[in-house]
């Protein structure tokens, strides 16, 4: 929040119309919708008779102008009778540095809301709030491991007929599923606000059905989940082995989709690898469109990175410092945030200029973490995809020089970067001698003196490879 923005700050409260435009926002609509949304804002002043405020990013804009802006400009006329107007511009601001190696948090509770009023009540809004409202499709950076998902989310978001039921969306931890829920929440709301959305993970279904069966209130319980347009549940693995919340979640599920309201489900891995979940819910989960998302690749890690330091307004991140980062942060993508906010925190708490050698004494502990070892099988996958040719035609026994150059390049980075010796490699390049895999460590050793531009695509294929 800007300086001029907490309400907590007394003094501004007595010398400008800011803090007390917030009180009189905190009275009306809570607590829980000041931190959420008018924290949020910066007050620049009032311009003649336009009150100017600006907003971090287009969606918190956009969702205070269908929200609160008519509000907003009563409070301000009230503090200033000259006031006719209000601006809200957009102003991206400084967000990993604001919460020096925070996580982003991961909604677990469940947030239902009907349609709403355009002035939404306190209750209301603190119901909503459990979804994070930096989870926006905005914000979500896509590449090629996640662009079937993203596509599905942005599908089910937007009005219109949807042909696949449930979507399932499947990934190792920390790769944007919840984002990509919640994301999905936020845009229904806008788009099609009249539509009951309710999202919540396995997790918390389960309690809340524990609590329902406990006090015998089992027919709120359905009535909440089953009376839904969309519901979106997160993390499903959860409810493996527990027999009676499974059963229950298949009513759910059954009831949903039989009366074509939109489910949407993750987990941890596929429908077919789920364990300790019956086989008939299985089945039913894989009806829809599975989309999986990938491990991150280096260029989407580069890409979310840029974005995430493009908001580090006022610290500057050298560009190595983010491949640097995208190369040896693989694990996922929460860690790659914490690891860019760790190091901007330090940076601006030293008062020190961001450099390589500060970023390695920083990070230490999470690059040894994230250390590992390469394949050939991954070399030689790279360096394929680098040449563009099929992986079986590079292992071939073809002869020509733009089949033949990039097998010697992969035998010699096997060579360089893993521990395995000249046989081993040959045997996995199709069964070939020892002798070869040195010929080709020799070639490629020389090429790399008198041929720039191959130095030049191995230096590439050595950062491609995370070395
Ligand atoms: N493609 C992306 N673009 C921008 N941010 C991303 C992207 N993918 C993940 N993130 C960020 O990474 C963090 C972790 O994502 P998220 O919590 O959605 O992961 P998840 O797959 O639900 O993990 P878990 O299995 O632990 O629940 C979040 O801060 C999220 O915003």
């Amino acid at each position: 929040m800007g300086a001029t923005g907490s309400i907590a700050d007394t003094s501004i409260q007595s010398t400008d119309p800011w803090g007390r435009v917030c009180r009189r926002f905190q009275n009306e609509f809570g607590d829980q919708a000041y931190s959420t949304w008018l924290d949020q804002l910066a007050y620049k002043g009032i311009d003649g008779y336009v009150a100017e405020l600006t907003a971090p990013t287009k969606f918190v804009r956009d969702w205070i102008q269908r929200h609160y802006a008519p509000r907003l400009k009563d409070f301000f006329l009230a503090e200033d009778p000259k006031v006719k107007d209000l601006t809200i511009r957009l102003e991206t601001r400084p967000a990993v540095q604001t919460a020096p190696g925070a996580q982003s948090p991961t909604a677990t509770a469940a947030s239902t809301y009907p349609a709403r009023p355009r002035q939404a009540s306190a209750q209301q809004e603190a119901e909503g709030a459990s979804l994070d409202p930096k989870y926006t499709f905005d914000s979500f950076v896509v590449g090629k491991s996640n662009e079937l998902a993203y596509a599905a989310a942005k599908r089910i978001a937007t009005a219109g007929e949807v042909p696949f039921n449930p979507l399932f969306l499947h990934g190792g931890v920390g790769l944007g599923k919840t984002h990509l829920m919640h994301a999905i929440a936020w845009e229904t709301r806008l788009n099609q606000p009249e539509k009951r959305v309710v999202y919540v993970s396995a997790e918390k279904f389960m309690f809340e059905f524990i609590a329902a069966l406990r006090f015998k209130d089992t027919h709120a319980f359905k009535q909440k989940f089953r009376n839904v347009d969309l519901l979106m549940v997160d993390d499903v693995q959860f409810i493996a082995n527990k027999d009676s919340t499974q059963e229950e979640f298949f009513h759910t599920f059954n009831t949903l989709v039989d009366n074509r309201c939109q489910v949407v489900i993750t987990a941890d891995r596929s429908p077919t690898d789920l364990e300790g979940i019956e086989d008939r819910i299985i089945s039913r989960l894989g009806w829809g469109l599975v989309a999986d998302i990938h491990p991150t690749d280096f260029e989407l890690r580069l890409g979310i990175l840029q974005s995430k330091a493009e908001q580090a307004k006022g610290v500057d991140v050298p560009v190595e410092v983010l491949e640097f980062l995208a190369r040896r942060i693989t694990s996922n993508v929460r860690e790659l945030e914490g690891a860019l906010n760790r190091v901007v925190a330090y940076a601006t708490l030293v008062g020190r200029p961001m450099t390589m050698d500060m970023t390695r004494d920083v990070l230490q502990d999470l690059i040894r973490a994230n250390d590992r070892k390469l394949t050939i099988d991954e070399i030689q996958r790279t360096v394929a995809d680098y040449f563009n040719l099929r992986l079986a035609e590079m292992l071939s026994e073809r002869r020509a020089r733009n089949i033949a150059r990039p097998r010697q390049i992969a035998m010699y980075l096997s060579k360089q970067l893993t521990s395995r010796s000249l046989p081993e490699i040959g045997r996995r390049f199709g069964g070939r001698d020892h002798t070869t895999v040195m010929h080709a460590v020799r070639k490629v050793e020389d090429l790399r003196r008198d041929d720039a531009q191959i130095d030049d695509d191995i230096c590439r294929l050595q950062r491609l490879l995370e070395c």
